[in-house]
């Protein structure tokens, strides 16, 4: 009997996660669900390129996301960018996970709209499509047109549905509007923790207790 052997579904959803909330990871669960995924990876960067400095460690904010993802089935807390020194690079990360996984794994990168409108000006952005798939969740209120060189960057990549993505282990783009598009940001939580106010069922509850126990995100007089 012949076995058809698929090829993995995996995607990267990484972030600087300070702190992971419901809206990153509800996003996973329905990623995971509208792509058929094997496993997410959700990278806390250590570094993140474009943006200062988070208020917390990354192994605080990883610490958090593993908090949050619980035993969640097909998602993972990934470690890897806390491994490495200096910026941390979606191309780099995704080299690693094209290695581990090998040329014919589906490999997405998922982003936010917001995330996506800066692509341009990530480090390599030609690589990152010759790594994987880009898909791109829509967020409330960010639905601004794209930056001409970000038209460029992804002129001809676009399909319409997963089986199209899917066809392919990398170079295409996938815009998604998944079922709860949560209005939740990290800043939003930052501010109301700075401010003592109420973050409940803004993060998982293990999120928000630990947070509360350790006085994280309090405002220093
Ligand atoms: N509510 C949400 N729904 C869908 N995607 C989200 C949501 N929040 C964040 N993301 C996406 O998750 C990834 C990681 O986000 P990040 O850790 O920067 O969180 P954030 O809430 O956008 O943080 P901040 O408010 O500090 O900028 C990005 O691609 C971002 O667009
Ligand atoms: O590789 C890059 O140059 C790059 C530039 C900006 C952001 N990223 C990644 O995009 C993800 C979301 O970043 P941020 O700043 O919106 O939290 C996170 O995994 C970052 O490491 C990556």
């Amino acid at each position: 009997m012949s076995e058809t052997i698929q090829a993995p579904r995996i995607a990267m959803l990484g972030g600087t996660f300070d702190p992971v909330h419901l809206g990153h990871l509800r996003s996973a669960v329905e990623l995971h669900e509208a792509l058929g995924l094997d496993r997410v990876h959700m990278i806390p960067a250590a570094q993140p390129p474009l943006r200062g400095a988070p208020q917390i460690s990354p192994q605080e904010r990883l610490a958090l996301l593993r908090l949050g993802i619980g035993d969640t089935p097909g998602l993972v807390a990934d470690p890897r960018e806390l491994e490495r020194q200096g910026p941390s690079y979606s191309a780099d990360t995704l080299a690693e996970l094209r290695q581990a996984y090998g040329p014919q794994a589906r490999l997405v990168m998922a982003l936010g709209h917001d995330a996506f409108l800066r692509l341009a000006d990530w480090h390599a952005p030609e690589r990152l499509f010759a790594l994987a798939h880009l898909v791109v969740v829509d967020r409330p209120d960010h639905e601004d047109a794209l930056p001409a060189a970000l038209a460029e960057l992804v002129d001809g990549r676009e399909v319409d549905d997963v089986a199209t993505l899917m066809a392919a282990p990398s170079g295409r783009l996938l815009r998604l509007r998944l079922p709860s598009r949560m209005a939740i940001s990290a800043t939003e939580v930052r501010r109301r923790l700075a401010e003592g106010r109420s973050v409940h069922y803004l993060l998982p509850e293990a999120v928000e207790a630990r947070i509360l126990e350790r006085g994280l995100y309090r405002r220093t007089r």
